[in-house]
């Protein structure tokens, strides 16, 4: 780990994105890698056109880099658990053979996502059963997560129904802290809410994995004022990467150290990969590690190797 107990990651969303697979379809999975040890980070997170374990581990150790986790969509508000559970169950065993550390669960019922809905101002509520029936089914999933050494951890997202640092409240409330962690992604909350540090204050303790996303302020301003959805806005140049957007991370970096955090920080920014070279914005968020959250002399470990 790079500093004393991070791993810095960097996700495929930048290369190519699951949300819009026609996008970047032409970066492999060799490219993806090599970009990422060219960069200086240590690992990334599944993406949607990775293949089989085998074939993956063998492309991962030639380049010693290492599998955070990856992203499962959870419908059990609108199928239950007897509905989740298998596919969910033959994603841990991949990420078990990987080797990964977290398994991200976003509940996508009613989700606006992936739909050309404003974002900013159609995202689905949850009533009371609603709210019930997903907490029980995460404790459940995260009971089953642990069984293959994985912690399940719950990503609050924009057009979904647990955006808000108020459905993140209910979310932690309903559900067992030994079972459900939390997926902090300052981008997501910042978006929503306008901040991101009472969201990390709050709900430090519950932690188990970080999503490093920056967004530039004058394009959010125009998504909402458009009423763009959620697509239309990462293909406007909402998302950056740290160093490049509005948000500042040196602070967000100093709360996380400073209570204790262990884990990954995965860089990403979904940004279309015509528009911004892959490569070039992980060496800028690179930078902006090395230089304003490692303090310049600490560099990470994959460089004090070389
Ligand atoms: O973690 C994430 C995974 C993506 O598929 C998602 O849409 C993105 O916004 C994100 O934060
Ligand atoms: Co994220």
């Amino acid at each position: 780990m790079s500093g004393p107990n991070i791993a810095w990651g960097i996700a495929p969303i930048g290369w190519r994105n699951d949300d819009m697979p026609e996008i970047g379809a032409g970066n492999t999975l060799q490219h993806l890698l090599s970009d990422i040890v060219v960069a200086g980070f240590e690992g990334t997170e599944v993406g949607g056109f990775f293949p089989e374990a085998s074939v993956l581990n063998k492309e991962l150790e030639l380049r010693r880099l290492r599998i955070a986790g990856q992203w499962f969509s959870s419908y059990l508000i609108r199928d239950g658990l007897p509905g989740v559970i298998d596919s969910f169950r033959t994603q841990c065993e991949y990420l078990r053979q990987v080797k990964a550390d977290v398994i991200v669960v976003s509940e996508q019922t009613r989700s606006i996502q992936g739909t050309d809905r404003d974002v900013f101002a159609e995202k689905p509520y949850f009533d009371d059963a609603e709210w019930d029936a997903l907490c029980r089914g995460l404790n459940e999933l995260g009971a089953a997560a642990a069984e293959y050494g994985l912690r399940l951890v719950y990503h609050h997202h924009m057009g979904t129904g647990v955006q808000t640092a108020e459905e993140i409240d209910r979310l932690m409330d309903g559900t067992d802290a030994s079972r459900v962690s939390l997926l902090y992604d300052t981008g997501h909350i910042f978006v929503s809410d306008g901040g991101c540090l009472p969201l990390l204050r709050k709900h430090i303790g519950r932690i188990g994995h970080v999503h490093f996303k920056d967004a530039r302020r004058t394009v959010l301003d125009d998504c909402r004022r458009d009423g763009r959805s959620f697509m239309q806005s990462f293909l406007s140049g909402m998302f950056t990467v740290p160093g490049d957007g509005c948000i500042d991370f040196r602070d967000v970096y100093a709360e996380l150290i400073g209570s204790g955090y262990r884990g990954w920080i995965v860089i990403e920014a979904e940004q279309d990969p015509d528009v911004a070279h892959p490569l070039e914005y992980a060496l800028i968020a690179r930078r902006y590690i090395d230089e304003h959250l490692l303090g310049g002399a600490q560099t990470n470990t994959r460089r004090t190797q070389a």
